[in-house]
C-alpha cells in the first residue's frame, strides 16, 4: 500500500469511526448474554452463568465500536437498570417469548422503566428471543402483550430471534449500527 492510500485510510477511519453504547435489559433467562456473544462471536451455550450486576463488553463492527453494558435481570438487579440505561444511544429490551407466563411481568417493568424522565426518547429496541422454541409467541402476539403500539413518545423497533440458532441477529446488528450516530 502506497503513503497516499495509507493515509487515506486513516482519514477515512477518523471521519467514519463511530461509538455507540447501549443496554441490554430484560428479565433473567431472557437471553441477554447469549446476544452479547452471539453479536460479539456468533457463539451460543446451554451452561449461562446468570450475570450478577453487570458486565461491560466492548464488539467492533466494521467502523462502530458497540459498548455494551448487559445487566442482570433478576429482580434485586432491576433497580440498576435505569442507571445504567441513561445516556445510551438505545436501550435493547430482550424477553424469552417462549416464556409466555412471564410475559405480563416482563411488560411491567418495562412499562416501569420507560416511565423514568432520564430515559425520555432514547430509542428501544424489543427482541423477542428463542423462536427457535415451538411455543414461542408470534412477533404480532408479543407486540400485543407487550403493549408497544401505545409507547408513541420515542422509536419502537421489534423483531424476533434466535441466539441459539443465530436467527436475525444481522439485522439486530445492522439495526444497531443504524443507530450509532447518535453516540455521545
Ligand atoms: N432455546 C433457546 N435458548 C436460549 C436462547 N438464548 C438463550 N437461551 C438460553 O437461555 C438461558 C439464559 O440465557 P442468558 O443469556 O444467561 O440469559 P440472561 O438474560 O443473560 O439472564 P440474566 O443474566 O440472569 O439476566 C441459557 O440457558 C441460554 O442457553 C435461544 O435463542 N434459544
Ligand atoms: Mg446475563
Amino acid at each position: 500500500m502506497g503513503i497516499w492510500d495509507s493515509l487515506l485510510n486513516w482519514l477515512r477511519s477518523l471521519f467514519f469511526k463511530q461509538e455507540m453504547e447501549l443496554s441490554l435489559v430484560g428479565l433473567q433467562n431472557a437471553g441477554k448474554t447469549s446476544l452479547v456473544n452471539s453479536i460479539a462471536t456468533g457463539g451460543y451455550s446451554e451452561d449461562m452463568i446468570p450475570t450478577v450486576g453487570f458486565n461491560m463488553r466492548k464488539v467492533t463492527k466494521g467502523n462502530v465500536t458497540i459498548k455494551l453494558w448487559d445487566l442482570g435481570g433478576q429482580r434485586r438487579f432491576r433497580t440498576m437498570w435505569e442507571r445504567y440505561c441513561r445516556g445510551v444511544s438505545a436501550i435493547v429490551y430482550v424477553v424469552d417469548a417462549a416464556d409466555r407466563d412471564s410475559v405480563p411481568i416482563t411488560r411491567s417493568e418495562l412499562t416501569e422503566l420507560l416511565t423514568k424522565p432520564s430515559l425520555n426518547g432514547i430509542p428501544l429496541l424489543v427482541l423477542g428471543n428463542k423462536i427457535d422454541k415451538s411455543e414461542a409467541l408470534s412477533k404480532q402476539a408479543l407486540v400485543d402483550q407487550l403493549g408497544l403500539e401505545s409507547l408513541t413518545d420515542r422509536e419502537v423497533c421489534c423483531y424476533m430471534i434466535s441466539c441459539k440458532d443465530s436467527v436475525n441477529i444481522d439485522v439486530v446488528i445492522d439495526w444497531l449500527i443504524k443507530h450509532s450516530k447518535t453516540a455521545k
